[in-house]
């Protein structure tokens, strides 16, 4: 899958990890993370010896987001830099692009993908990008159009975040398969936007409706899967005849992968049941995609 990049991030700890004196476990050096087991002989003080093992994985990107001060700080810039101008590199050329942010509850994927008003995350800041394309990617579209749609899924059910739905019934949206476009949900609101205002408006309308709930980890952990998703249209003129170039932009925010706790009450239960049993046949569908895609290189 060589158009597939994986980057991955190191967070501050939290006050709840500070409180129990939780340690950062995981050192980055460039491209690879590595992480030290410090259950090898129950030694979980005292000085580094040959026992102490170190796991090394590969990653197209690493980032260390740990302390502002430190020299190797990876800021939402940085990742913006690497990330986002690749996706939208790829939307001014024509591709559909999906940038999604997978890992644990509480491990920074809503603030990678958001981010908050003072640290402004990687979904505003490809939609500010769409904007106010300075590139040197293409020639420039005649002019553009763009259209978002933002939804959750929840307990394996659609909802549009963008809609008034019926209290009573708000996970009501199907997903079908077009014969020539693929997969689509039916019946999901599309939104004509003009500026990055006006994105920015609809995406904090979304995220407010979004379900959190407290969890022993994260006080304010996403239960759902969030996909806010940008049609791009550009019109052109190819051979002196108007066309158009579109591309369709999906920006993912799962919920996170978490141990199932007995002592929750029977809602945080059963919805992280249903995230981990999603998180799991996304895993077997990238597999699986991986495995053929091997199958077909010669
Ligand atoms: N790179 C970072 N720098 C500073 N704070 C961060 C960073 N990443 C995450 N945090 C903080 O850690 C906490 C958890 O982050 P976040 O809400 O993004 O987790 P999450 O993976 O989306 O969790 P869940 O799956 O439970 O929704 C938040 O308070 C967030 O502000």
């Amino acid at each position: 899958m060589a158009n597939v990049k994986v980057a991955v991030r190191v967070r501050p700890l939290s006050k709840r990890e500070n409180a129990e004196e939780g340690r950062i476990i995981v050192e980055v050096d460039n491209k690879v993370a590595k992480v030290r087991n410090i259950k090898v002989d129950n030694r979980l003080d005292g000085p580094w010896d040959s026992r102490e093992k170190i796991v090394a994985f590969s990653f197209d990107y690493c980032y260390w987001s740990i302390d502002p001060e430190d020299p190797k700080y990876a800021s939402q810039e940085v990742v913006f830099q690497d990330l986002g101008t690749s996706v939208l590199s790829g939307a001014f050329k024509g591709y559909n692009i999906c940038l999604f942010a997978y890992g644990q509850t509480g491990s920074g994927k809503t603030y990678t993908m958001m981010g908050t008003p003072a640290s402004v995350g990687l979904t505003p800041r490809i939609c500010e990008g769409l904007f106010s394309r300075q590139d040197d990617y293409s020639e420039q579209p005649a002019s553009c159009r763009v259209e978002v749609s933002f939804l959750e899924i929840y307990n394996e059910r659609v909802r549009d975040l963008l809609k008034q739905s019926d209290h009573k019934k708000p996970y009501t949206l199907r997903v079908r398969e077009h014969p020539e476009t693929g997969p689509y949900v039916q019946g999901l609101s599309q939104h004509l936007v003009t500026d990055y205002k006006q994105v920015v408006g609809l995406l904090e309308e979304g995220i407010a409706k979004r379900i959190t709930a407290a969890t022993h980890i994260h006080d304010a952990s996403s239960r759902s899967h969030a996909i806010f998703t940008i049609h791009y249209t550009q019109a052109i003129l190819e051979n002196n005849l108007p066309s158009e170039i579109a591309s369709k932009i999906n920006l993912v925010d799962l919920a996170g992968s978490e141990r199932a706790d007995p002592s929750y009450c029977k809602d945080r239960i059963t919805e992280g049941a249903n995230i981990n049993k999603s998180l799991v046949t996304l895993g077997i569908v990238i597999s699986t995609l991986d495995a053929v895609c091997c199958m077909f290189v010669f």
